[in-house]
């Protein structure tokens, strides 16, 4: 992509581009990619807030699409020259079923890399995920780890089945010629538990606590440390990532990155306060308020009832063997990757990500956000 002092030639894709951190990707790319023309916006489901968009200088052209159809892809990617494929099932509570959380997520992407193979679209960026790695399900500790530190992984669950199979997909595919000739050039990122305005889980613990008169009972111990990356940098990083492609292809073709900011390690109910406390919740407990044996029977109790109850009703509540295993093991990174790779810096301090999301928490209260 080199530089050009004319017009602005560039067109982008987005897949997924109306979801949390999708919505987040396409508005940072408008305001960080001077050389855009025209973004593409893919999603199954098309946002309102699209339509403010339109009004300004880059071309914003929202296309209603699934993934799990080749042709739809392949039709929206013709003359683009790069695609960020962020649209995916995120799924651990068993809403969906294996299948269509393999179908959209593996056959999504395989069918996005086939469409630049097809279409000559030659830079292709991936949003797998740190559940890629882990937590594995012995509960084996990721303390401060970078993309070298070895770990067991062990997948059972069908997301990061998914995510895992994606990815290796998209790094395998690096190389390939696309129409043209050209080689293909992809990486993926790996972002830890994303947060930020628009975070579904974190609007929902903020209205039960509310229903809680303003409480919620600790279940995971404090010294259990989680990885948390704030949405702008995550989309920050992946409008960086784009941009460096085409000039660093050799160096960061086929690799993956850690997604990750200067926000601090804490336990995922801690670290949630940070934002809730100021909008007045507790959090109640120095300690997990039930032994750890029980949850786990809860968890497993949860499980079993959602079998049973699936010919009738779906039941999927929060806690469940797996986001009980997630939440209750340390799972840190700490790597300077990107950094060394295409000079990423975080765009936003922590301060700045805190002061963000809890304004916007507030903003959800009685809102119907
Ligand atoms: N939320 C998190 O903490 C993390 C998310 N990720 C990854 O980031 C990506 C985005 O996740 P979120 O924004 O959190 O999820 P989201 O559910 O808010 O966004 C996903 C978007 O993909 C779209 N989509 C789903 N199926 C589709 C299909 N068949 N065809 C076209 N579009 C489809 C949805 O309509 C939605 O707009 C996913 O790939 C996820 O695996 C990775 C790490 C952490
Ligand atoms: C829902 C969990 C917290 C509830 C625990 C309970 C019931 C004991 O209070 C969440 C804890 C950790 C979350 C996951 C983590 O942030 C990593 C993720 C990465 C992704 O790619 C997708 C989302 C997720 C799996 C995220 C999902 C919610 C948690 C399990």
């Amino acid at each position: 992509m080199a530089e050009s002092i004319q017009a602005p030639m560039l067109v982008y894709l987005v897949t997924g581009g109306c979801g949390f951190l999708g919505e987040h990707i396409v508005r940072m790319l408008l305001e960080q990619e001077p050389r855009l023309r025209e973004l593409r916006v893919f999603d199954l489901h098309l946002s309102s807030w699209l339509e403010e968009l339109k009004t300004g200088p880059v071309q914003v052209t929202a296309i209603q699409g699934d993934v799990t159809q080749a042709h739809e892809v392949a039709a929206a990617m013709a003359g683009t020259h790069v695609v960020i494929h962020t649209a995916g099932l995120v799924d651990v509570f068993g809403r969906a079923s294996p299948k269509t959380i393999h179908e959209v997520n593996v056959q999504g992407t395989q069918n996005v890399i086939e469409a630049c193979v097809q279409t000559g679209t030659q830079f292709l960026v991936y949003t797998s995920s740190m559940e890629v790695v882990g937590p594995n399900i012995k509960g084996h500790p990721f303390y401060r780890g970078n993309e070298d530190t070895p770990y067991e992984i062990v997948h059972k669950h069908p997301y990061p089945c998914s995510k895992a199979r994606a990815e290796q997909l998209v790094l395998e595919a690096n190389g390939r010629k696309v129409r043209g000739g050209l080689p293909l050039v992809t990486c993926a990122l790996r972002p830890t538990g994303i947060y930020g305005e628009g975070h579904q889980i974190m609007r929902d613990f903020y209205r039960q606590g509310l229903r809680l008169r303003g409480r919620l009972f600790r279940a995971i111990p404090a010294s259990v440390e989680h990885g948390r990356v704030y949405v702008g940098n995550v989309a920050w990083m992946h409008v960086l990532v784009a941009r460096e492609l085409e000039q660093r292809a050799g160096l960061m073709g086929g690799q993956v990155y850690f997604c990750y900011d200067k926000s601090p390690y804490k336990s995922y109910e801690d670290f949630n306060m940070e934002f809730l406390g100021p909008c007045g919740l507790r959090l109640v407990g120095t300690r997990p308020l039930l032994p750890y044996w029980l949850l786990v029977l809860l968890a497993t109790l949860n499980a079993l009832l959602q079998w049973l109850l699936r010919p009738l009703l779906l039941y999927t509540p929060l806690l469940n063997p797996y986001t009980l295993a997630v939440a209750n093991t340390t799972f840190t990174v700490s790597t300077n990757k990107a950094q060394r790779h295409f000079g990423y810096k975080p765009l936003f301090s922590w301060e700045e990500s805190r002061a963000r999301t809890i304004l916007w928490v507030q903003s959800t209260e009685g809102s119907g956000q």
